[in-house]
């Protein structure tokens, strides 16, 4: 695991959007389409914003979710809608959204179709994820219902889980999915958020479920 520290987050949310950039362009020099998976939650806005404006050809990139909450995107709570928003505009418009929600009112009643078009987007070029303060990743949630599972080598790629921490059901990939990302950026703020993560390297996956992805991550860290 590698461990950046900036002075503040805008100049954090700049440097991880260019980096993430090359990265996707990079790949797109040798293959045809690149897969980039981003969180939802409060931190990632700001890199958004960035990266919808820079230059790529977003045509043929992917773009996935790490994890959604089992809401309508006329929810605040809707991660589907935070990616409409901010990121997919400008000039990321022309990127595929590769949806983890379907109006339904269990994400069990959607998961098989919606696991496919994420079976289509695999592996995962670009992997960007945030952490809870409780040192969950995506909807990897200590305590979560199916947690074993989802951390195990043969679960399958998408899975719901439900956690009391996380509010109303969750639909989210795997951990060996997010493994076998080419790149990982860990995106995170604050004095809190940093302990867990210093914490969680200690802990084991079950009670830690970010330490499942610290092997290949870098960590982005500011005040
Ligand atoms: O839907 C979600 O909640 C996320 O994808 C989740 O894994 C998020 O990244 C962390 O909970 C951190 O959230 P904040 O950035 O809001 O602290």
């Amino acid at each position: 695991m590698s461990f950046v520290e900036y002075p503040d987050r805008e100049l954090m949310m700049v440097a991880l959007s260019d980096r993430i950039a090359s990265q996707l362009r990079r790949a797109l020099e040798v293959q045809e389409r690149a897969t980039l998976c981003v969180p939802g939650g409060t931190t990632p806005g700001p890199v958004f914003d960035v990266l919808s404006e820079l230059e790529l050809d977003w045509a043929r990139v992917d773009v996935l979710l790490n994890d959604e909450r089992w809401v309508g995107e006329e929810s605040p709570r809707s991660n589907t809608a935070l990616l409409r928003a901010r990121l997919l505009r400008n000039k990321a418009a022309a990127a595929r959204l590769v949806p983890l929600y379907a109006p339904a009112p269990q994400p069990e009643d959607r998961l098989e179709e919606l696991s496919e078009g994420v079976r289509s987007a695999l592996p995962l070029t670009v992997l960007v994820l945030g952490m809870g303060a409780d040192m969950h990743t995506a909807s990897l949630f200590p305590g979560a219902d199916k947690l074993e599972e989802a951390l195990s080598d043969t679960a399958p790629e998408v899975m719901a889980l439900r956690a009391e921490a996380a509010g109303e059901p969750r639909i989210t990939l795997t951990a060996r999915v997010l493994r076998e990302a080419m790149h990982c950026h860990i995106v995170i703020t604050g004095a809190e958020k940093r302990a867990a993560i210093e914490r969680a390297a200690n802990l084991p996956e079950i009670e830690a479920p970010v330490r499942t992805v610290l092997p290949i991550a870098t960590i982005h860290w500011a005040p």
